[in-house]
C-alpha cells in the first residue's frame, strides 16, 4: 500500500490573530501540492479563528485531555477541539512529556480519546541525547511507542494515526539525525506498528521531526519509511514551510 506524504506544522507557543494571514498563505500554497497531506497545529486559543479563515484546510491542536469533561482546570477535551474546528491533535510531544511530566500511559489515553472523537492523532516519541550517546536509542524509543500506542487502532482508525519520531536533541537545535540513524529508527518503529496492529500497521504514517527545513527536507523524505515531517520553527511562515511541502510532493514511492 502507498502512504500519502504528510507534512504538519507545529506552531508551539507562537501565533496570534495577526498571524492568520500566514496560515491563509500556507493553506493557499498547499493547494499546489494535492498529493501531500498538509496541516497546521496551532495554539488552542487560535484554532477556531484559524479554522474559519481556511475552510477545508486541516487545523489541529497540540495537546488534548483524555477525559470527556470534568474538573481539569486549564485543559481542553477532544470534543472541545472538534467544536472549535480542529481535525487533528498532537499528543506526547517531548516538550509536554518533559515540561508537563506526561507519562506514556497518559499519552496513550489522550490518543485513544482523540481517535474515539474522530480526530486524527500525531503521537510523538523520541530519545534524549544521553540515550542516543549510550547507544540505546532504538530500544528506548520502541519501548516508548509500545507503551504509548492506543490498543486496537486498526483498519480505518490506523489511517488517522501517525507517529512522529523526534529525537529531543534535534528539536530546534539545527542538528538532524543522520540519514542512517533515521532509517534505522523508522524501520524499527514500523516493526512495532506491525506487531501492534498487524497489516494495518503499514497504514500508519511515521513522520520525522527535528530541525527540518527547506534545505534538508528532500534528503530526509528520501529515507524509506519517512512519510513526512512534523515541523516546528520552519512552519511559522509560508515562505519557509511551503518548500518543505514541495519536497514531499517530489517523493513517489
Ligand atoms: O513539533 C515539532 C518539532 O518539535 C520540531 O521542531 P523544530 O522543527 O523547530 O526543530
Amino acid at each position: 500500500m502507498t502512504r500519502r506524504m504528510y507534512v504538519v506544522g507545529n506552531w508551539k507557543m507562537h501565533g496570534v490573530a495577526e498571524d492568520i494571514p500566514q496560515i491563509q498563505a500556507i493553506a493557499e500554497g498547499a493547494k499546489s501540492y494535492p498529493g501531500v497531506d498538509v496541516a497546521l497545529c496551532v495554539p488552542s486559543i487560535l484554532i477556531e479563528r484559524a479554522a474559519r479563515a481556511v475552510p477545508g484546510f486541516p487545523i489541529g491542536a497540540q495537546d488534548v485531555h483524555f477525559a470527556e469533561k470534568g474538573a481539569h482546570t486549564g485543559c481542553v477535551s477532544s470534543a472541545m477541539l472538534r467544536d472549535a474546528g480542529a481535525k487533528l491533535t498532537i499528543v506526547g510531544h517531548s516538550e509536554r512529556r518533559e515540561g508537563q511530566h506526561e507519562s506514556d500511559e497518559e499519552v496513550r489515553s489522550k490518543a485513544k480519546a482523540a481517535l474515539a472523537d474522530d480526530l486524527s492523532v500525531i503521537l510523538c516519541v523520541g530519545e534524549s541525547l544521553a540515550i542516543r550517546e549510550a547507544g540505546t536509542a532504538v530500544m528506548t524509543v520502541q519501548a516508548q511507542l509500545d507503551a504509548s500506542l492506543p490498543e486496537g487502532a486498526v483498519g480505518s482508525v490506523a489511517t488517522r494515526l501517525a507517529v512522529a519520531y523526534e529525537p529531543i536533541w534535534a528539536i530546534g537545535t539545527g542538528k538532524v539525525a543522520s540519514l542512517a540513524d533515521l532509517g534505522e529508527m523508522h524501520a524499527a518503529l514500523r516493526e512495532r506498528l506491525l506487531v501492534a496492529y498487524g497489516d494495518a500497521g503499514r497504514e500508519v504514517r511515521i513522520l520525522y521531526g527535528g530541525s527540518v527545513n527547506a534545505s534538508n527536507a528532500a534528503e530526509i523524505f528520501a529515507v524509506e519509511d519517512v512519510d513526512g515531517a512534523l515541523v516546528g520553527g520552519a512552519s511559522l511562515t509560508a515562505d519557509k514551510f511551503l518548500p518543505i511541502v514541495e519536497a514531499a510532493a517530489a517523493i513517489h514511492r
